[in-house]
């Protein structure tokens, strides 16, 4: 499984405009992920550009015609990186009701950020199907890192990674370490803060999705 780096951002103005919403400070939580959950069915939408199709005879009303369905044989798997990652998953779901579902429970400690694993589950057939890792922050790139480490071990066909922002150190730290893993965001930030957190940034995702501090 050896592609080469890749970095996507969607600039598709309605992808940055919802993210502009996203951003400011006064927006509330249920305005947040309502918007998080349509500009993830967009990055979906972007994503899966190169699903493959196959070609069944259908009818319309007036005609008959080979018509493109996906492909059946490459269903895919989505990961969500627990917990904010739920927030993106949801909206992908909407769009590929096919997929299989898997989570991984990972939480960044506060003052060393590094990685903290709490849960695993993964449907058993992973090694058949096509994985998307869905996180809506990159960082520092270490829960990113440790997510895709673990889910290699799982054996998929392919992995892309998908997020909201990214920060430059966090795509740096991810492409050293998983090289042959594209990256799909809606931004990529300025920056670091002292404390990991993205700048300008959305703030704490998983705060501001679920109404926690
Ligand atoms: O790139 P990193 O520096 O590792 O930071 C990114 C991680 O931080 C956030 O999760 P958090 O640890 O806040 O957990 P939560 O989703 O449960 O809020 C975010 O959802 C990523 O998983
Ligand atoms: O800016 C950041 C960085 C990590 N996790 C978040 O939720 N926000
Ligand atoms: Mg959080």
């Amino acid at each position: 499984m050896v592609f080469p780096a890749e970095v996507n951002v969607i600039k598709h103005p309605l992808v940055q405009h919802k993210l502009t919403l996203m951003r400011q400070a006064e927006t509330h939580t249920q305005d947040f992920r309502r918007l998080l959950k349509e500009i993830s069915m967009l990055l979906a939408y972007e994503v899966t550009r190169d699903l493959p199709v196959k070609y069944e005879k259908i009818r319309t009303p007036l005609a008959e015609m080979d018509a493109p369905v996906l492909a059946a044989d490459k269903n895919m798997v989505i990961v969500s990186i627990m917990r904010a990652g739920q927030g993106l998953l949801d909206g992908m779901l909407e769009l590929i009701p096919t997929a299989k579902v898997g989570h991984i429970g990972l939480y960044r400690e506060p003052t060393t950020l590094t990685v903290v694993e709490y849960y695993l589950k993964l449907p058993n057939d992973t090694e058949h199907r096509d994985m998307l890792v869905v996180d809506p922050m990159l960082a520092t790139g270490n829960s990113a890192v440790a997510a895709v480490d673990r889910l290699k071990e799982a054996n998929p066909l392919s992995i892309k990674f998908v997020c909201l922002l990214a920060a430059p150190e966090g795509i740096q730290c991810f492409h050293e370490q998983h090289p042959d893993v594209p990256i799909y965001t809606a931004a990529v930030d300025e920056r670091l803060d002292e404390h990991g957190y993205i700048v300008p940034g959305v703030g704490d995702a998983g705060d501001r999705l679920y109404g926690t501090k």
